[in-house]
């Protein structure tokens, strides 16, 4: 993000402050603008940033297993509250081709994939369509549990809730047999 959009965000931070009813100049809060507009850069940093587009291939005799990488730890924010939506995304993978993924750009990708406002719905979509475009594979399977804030500290208050969306592409999507491997493979 570059230094005019920073501003941007430090005079709109300052505005809230005072539509709340607090003094933005008190001695606690005359960095906050600031330091809310360094922590937008970062929790939203995808949409201004480089693209993410380290796929690391190797090759491998594996050709039609699935690879899962599970507990993948995520932080979001949610689109219409901006407030964090996080848990963990689980993403897995059949091959296709003998060429297999670096196991650390899956995180990778979630993480890129996560900094931005999004719905869960979209943000399971988005990883799964983002490996899809650069892996070489017969399908693709995502699936996400996360807690909302806006549901948890406020609006309805269900604190224990928690939401699962999933997305399935190829055999994933094809094949029920597929879909209940990884669904096993989750519990
Ligand atoms: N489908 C979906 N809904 C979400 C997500 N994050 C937040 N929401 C929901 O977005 C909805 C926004 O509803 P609105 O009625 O426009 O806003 P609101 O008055 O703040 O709603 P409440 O949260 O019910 O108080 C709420 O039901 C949230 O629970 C998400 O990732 N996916
Ligand atoms: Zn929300």
């Amino acid at each position: 993000m570059d230094l005019e959009n920073k501003k941007i965000i430090e005079d709109a931070v300052r505005q809230i402050l005072e539509a709340i009813g607090e003094n933005p100049e008190r001695e606690g809060l005359k960095n906050t603008p600031k330091r809310v507009a360094k922590m937008y850069d970062e929790v939203f940093g995808s949409l201004t940033g480089p693209e993410f587009d380290d796929y690391a291939l190797f090759d491998s005799r594996n050709d039609d297993d699935m690879v899962l990488v599970k507990d993948i730890q995520f932080y979001s924010m949610c689109e219409h509250h901006l407030l964090p939506f996080y848990g963990k995304a689980h993403v897995a993978y059949i091959p296709d081709g003998n060429k297999v993924l670096g196991l650390s750009k899956l995180p990778r990708l979630v993480e890129y994939c996560a900094k931005r406002p999004s719905v869960q719905e979209d943000l399971t979509i988005m990883i799964a369509e983002q490996l899809v475009k650069h892996v070489p594979v017969k399908g693709v399977a995502v699936a996400i549990e996360a807690e909302h804030m806006c549901m948890t500290m406020r609006g309805v208050k269900s604190p224990h809730s928690s939401t699962k969306t999933f997305h399935y592409t190829g055999v994933f999507k094809e094949d029920r047999e597929w879909k209940n491997d990884f669904l096993r493979a989750l519990d």
